[in-house]
């Protein structure tokens, strides 16, 4: 595995990043008081010490080496020996800002010296192009002559040295010099060192939507026609000189630190250039770990009602918040029941649910959507009284505002390699309780969701975090993890392995939730298209059709038998899918039974490893080792017989009605790798397939087994072409548990590239889902797509994206990290690779297999074209379409054993060269920062 070190996070304290006007002087003194000495370092001459060891070195050096280090030794040190000028003003005035003036063919430089150092900044102007730098100031007869320090370029130094005109002792203040390389940018030891600009937030905010948010979006994306640059006032020239940001990616990350600086009350702030052209990756990663996450926590308690009560899905007129509390917990509301009275203002209503929560009542309270309780701790409040405060977890965001069931077992295994150990165990505690209160894992904790569950991952999720748990607090963690044990004992008796969702014949289950009437969560018109004839045949609309169909007063045992399949496919999580259409409810699923296999062989090893062969569970009956064994050995039997297709080498569903298997090719098949329920030899075959193998990573399914998409035939947010966190994240485990990790780290990098681009081109989206065939967040699809849409800066990303971002990382290798950081496009990073599997599919042409001989032609195709027109499926995008060309993916092609070079914004915005720019500088004059005495600062 990689060893990432996370870089340490501004945000986590924001209160020492931002400086403002007002009240960040002594913020800006510490940032100050490094750069001075970071100064110093480099423009002090080498100590004794180094060159000492230098030589010592050298001792070892050969011949060659030897020659280049003398060779180098003599360049630093060929720069005139002329003494130096002693300051023309004491050394403890203070001087004042630095300013600037420019005349045709003649620069103008006011000098300020700075500190005690006796240093002097001297500024210089090129041709339109601004540069400052750190100069030791030298006299020589009767010219003054500027050194820049030694290791820099002495040449260009001297060159700018010999233009600078004589000046008297007294007229240092104004020293006029010709800049002979017009346009060309100055080289000083400054192009090395990070800026800092000066920026008043509002007003550059302003100006950056007004000339570059063509589109009115309030984001910076490739889609912006803005001339893409932007000139801001450095810090260190006290505003006074400025410098071009360029490039969707810089001028995107600018428009999100305004904001975020803008949530903080700042009014000024001082940038680091290092924020703006942050390698992608390191962002990404950053703002995940210690931004996303927290914008995602909800808490249901007094101090978080507000929030999670907010529901974008309530299709209903009322929209007043409400909580529905499990029959029997009255603590819980007692509890509410006071909040609601002493915060009237939140106008909060309280309902206990019957003890059977029946379908028809689920139904019956959907004009009356709430949001359902879940486990609260005890603790002490301001006033050292005893209250109640919620167990933390993560939701998936955007209009998803509730724990999810199989969402959270992803964005676990993202907040565990983040650390956030809390939140992994507090979405457990969560699922124990609704599992007790509940009686399931909820497809999510509203009202509406009641009646159904979502994949189970329960055993796994608790496992991974109690590997997590401090080990010296032993007998509390196995007490905990006996409780989730039982909780997920319960769960498979009462929820899986029994009528309706066990199919008795076969002995594998099946998604088939109860419920009654139509799903009221999804989009207003979702289900036109199904309801419309029957609306027709009772000569009503189709809202008249809804509402007398979910009262009972029609019976249409067809669309009732249409709903059964929808819910199963909603409990599935991959709602929705061809593959699943009005049948689901029947199918012995890979995805759900490959989950069962994992349950039982967990229950086992961890009544064998953990409890010493016995775990009492639900109903105090002690469970052993062998059962859950046997349970296991019999499924993958069952798995085998029913869901192996040994001539296809695939596993497929089986319809329990029709006693046929579903000929549709679903990458969940690679579920049984993860759940180790595949033999070595079904793991070669299932890796030696690539049909869900696209440019961006796993896609769903095979475009052949969705089918052919027209008008009548929509789009399918679970089918081709579209690519989801949890499928990827499924398929790596898997294949690293068969030790197929080069493949897994293949398909890491596929993916965390998809991700990667979208963020620096898109204004740091972090979506719901992609279409990994042609990478874009932007489907035309059924719900569309969700973390989309935010306002100057993602405060959130997407909950299991997240997480396979982060997990993802911990995958590839730092080879990858660094290719991944500018964006280097999967085929051109696999180029070899690639090159390898078509030399081989040449040689055996004529046996490959159709499907293969077309990913191969595709793979061909790519390799030959470099970006051009390949067919669908793997096509990398053109010059023109956003990817892999001009607007997109830098034109370089990096070598696997290429350099690690840090990777700068410039080598992430091809455009920063070709744009023929228009700069806009912020309010002329006024960027100045006004230190806390009212002095002008540097
Ligand atoms: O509102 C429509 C549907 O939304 C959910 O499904 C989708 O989002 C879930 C949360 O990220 C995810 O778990 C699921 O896999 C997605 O398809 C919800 O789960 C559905 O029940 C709901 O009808």
């Amino acid at each position: 595995m990689t060893d990432i070190t996370p870089r340490e996070d501004v945000y986590a304290n924001p209160a020492e990043y931002y400086t403002t006007g007002n009240n960040a002087g002594k913020n800006v003194n510490r940032v100050r008081k490094n750069s001075v000495v970071r100064n110093r370092v480099l423009v002090n001459p080498p100590t004794p010490a180094p060159l000492l060891r230098t030589l010592t070195a050298m001792v070892k050096f050969n011949t060659m080496q030897r020659l280049i280090f003398i060779f180098c030794f003599l360049r630093l040190h060929s720069l005139p020996s002329a003494p130096v000028c002693v300051a023309p003003q004491p050394q403890s005035k203070r001087i004042g800002v630095a300013k600037l003036e420019q005349v045709p063919g003649q620069t103008l430089v006011q000098r300020k010296r700075r500190g005690s150092l006796g240093k002097w900044i001297t500024m210089a102007v090129g041709s339109g192009v601004v540069s400052v730098t750190n100069w030791r100031t030298r006299s020589k007869r009767n010219c003054h002559e500027v050194h820049q320090r030694r290791g820099d370029n002495g040449q260009r130094s001297r060159r700018l040295a010999s233009c600078y005109k004589d000046n008297n002792a007294d007229s240092w203040e104004e020293v006029p010099f010709w800049d002979m390389r017009q346009g060309v940018l100055i080289e000083t030891d400054e192009k090395n060192k990070a800026r800092r600009f000066l920026i008043d937030v509002e007003e550059t905010q302003r100006i950056i939507l007004a000339q570059e948010d063509t589109d009115g979006d309030f984001q910076i994306t490739i889609n912006d026609l803005g001339p893409k640059t932007l000139t801001l006032p450095t810090a260190d020239s006290g505003g006074y000189l400025k410098y071009d940001i360029r490039g969707t990616y810089m001028l995107s990350n600018l428009l999100q630190e305004l904001a975020l600086a803008s949530d903080y009350g700042r009014k000024h702030i001082v940038l680091d250039e290092a924020r703006l052209n942050e390698n992608p990756v390191d962002r990404l990663s950053r703002m995940i770990r210690h931004q996303f996450w927290n914008g995602l926590t909800r808490r249901i308690d007094a101090n978080g009602l507000e929030i999670i009560c907010a529901d974008p899905k309530n299709r209903t007129a009322d929209h007043n918040p409400r909580i529905y509390i499990p029959h029997g917990e009255q603590e819980i509301y007692d509890y509410y029941r006071n909040v609601a009275e002493t915060r009237r203002h939140l106008r909060l209503e309280v309902e206990m649910l019957p003890e059977d929560i029946s379908p028809a009542y689920v139904r019956s309270i959907n004009d009356r959507p709430g949001i359902l309780a879940l486990d609260m701790r005890r603790t002490v409040d301001k006033d050292g009284r005893p209250t109640l405060e919620g167990v933390p977890f993560v939701v998936p965001g955007g209009r998803f505002n509730e724990m999810y069931g199989w969402d959270s077992y992803f964005e676990t295994l993202g907040l565990l390699v983040d650390g956030r150990v809390d939140l992994a165990l507090g979405m457990i505690d969560n699922f124990c309780y609704e599992i007790k209160h509940y009686g399931k894992i909820l497809n999510a904790n509203r009202s509406y969701y009641l009646t159904r569950s979502q994949p189970p991952f329960l055993t796994d999720m608790t496992l991974k975090v109690y590997k997590h748990l401090n080990p010296q607090n032993e007998q509390a963690n196995k007490l905990w993890l006996a409780k989730a044990f039982r909780a997920a004992i319960k769960e498979y008796h009462t929820v899986w392995a029994c009528s309706p969702r066990l199919d008795p014949i076969t002995g594998l289950s099946r998604f088939r939730p109860s419920g009654l009437g139509i799903p009221p969560e999804t989009e207003v018109s979702h289900f036109d298209h199904i309801i419309e004839p029957y609306a027709c045949a009772h000569g009503v609309s189709i809202p008249e059709f809804v509402r007398m169909f979910n009262a009972d007063e029609v019976a249409e045992p067809e669309l009732d038998e249409y709903f059964l399949h929808d819910r199963a496919v909603r409990e599935s999580g991959h709602d929705t899918t061809y593959r699943y259409e009005r049948r689901c409810a029947n199918l012995a699923t890979v995805d759900l039974n490959a989950l069962l296999y994992k349950y039982e062989i967990d229950i086992a090893e961890t009544i064998r490893d953990v409890f010493d062969g016995a775990l009492e569970d639900h109903v105090g009956r002690v469970n052993g080792v062998e059962e859950w064994l046997e349970r296991a050995e019999r499924r993958r039997k069952a798995i085998d017989t029913y869901l192996w297709n040994e001539e296809k080498a695939l596993y497929f569903d089986y319809d329990t009605i029709t006693k046929e298997q579903s000929t549709y090719e679903s990458v969940t098949a690679f579920w049984m790798l993860w759940a180790g329920c595949a033999s070595q030899g079904q793991a070669e075959k299932l890796v030696s397939l690539h049909k869900f193998e696209v440019l961006g990573g796993l896609v769903s399914g095979t475009e052949q087994s969705r089918g052919i998409i027209s008008l009548d035939r929509p789009n399918r947010q679970w089918d081709f072409p579209f690519g989801w966190a949890p499928h990827q994240i499924m398929a790596w485990h898997g294949l690293d548990r068969y030790n197929y990790i080069d493949v897994a780290r293949r398909l890491a990098y596929r993916w965390l590239f998809t991700i990667t681009k979208s963020f620096v081109d898109f204004n740091g989206v972090v979506p719901e889902k992609f279409d990994v065939v042609t990478l874009t967040h932007k489907v035309q699809v059924e719900y569309g797509n969700v973390g989309v849409d935010f306002k100057f800066v993602p405060r959130e990303g997407f909950g299991w994206m997240n997480a396979s971002y982060q997990v993802g990382l911990s995958y590839i290798t730092l080879h990858m990290r660094r290719a991944l950081g500018t964006c280097t496009s999967p085929d051109l990073f696999f180029a070899k690779t690639m090159a390898k599997v078509v030399a081989a599919a040449a040689s055996d042409a004529v046996a490959v297999p159709h499907d293969r001989q077309r990913r191969l032609s595709a793979a061909a195709a790519i390799a030959i074209t470099q970006n051009g027109n390949a067919p669908a499926a793997t096509t990398t995008i053109g010059v023109n379409s956003g990817i892999g060309g001009s607007t997109g993916v830098p034109p370089l092609v990096r070598d696997e054993e290429s350099s690690d070079e840090s990777i700068s914004g410039a080598a992430l915005v091809p455009e920063f060269v070709s744009l023929d720019s228009t700069s806009t500088t912020p309010k002329e004059g006024i960027a100045r920062y006004v230190g806390r005495n009212g002095e002008h600062e540097e």
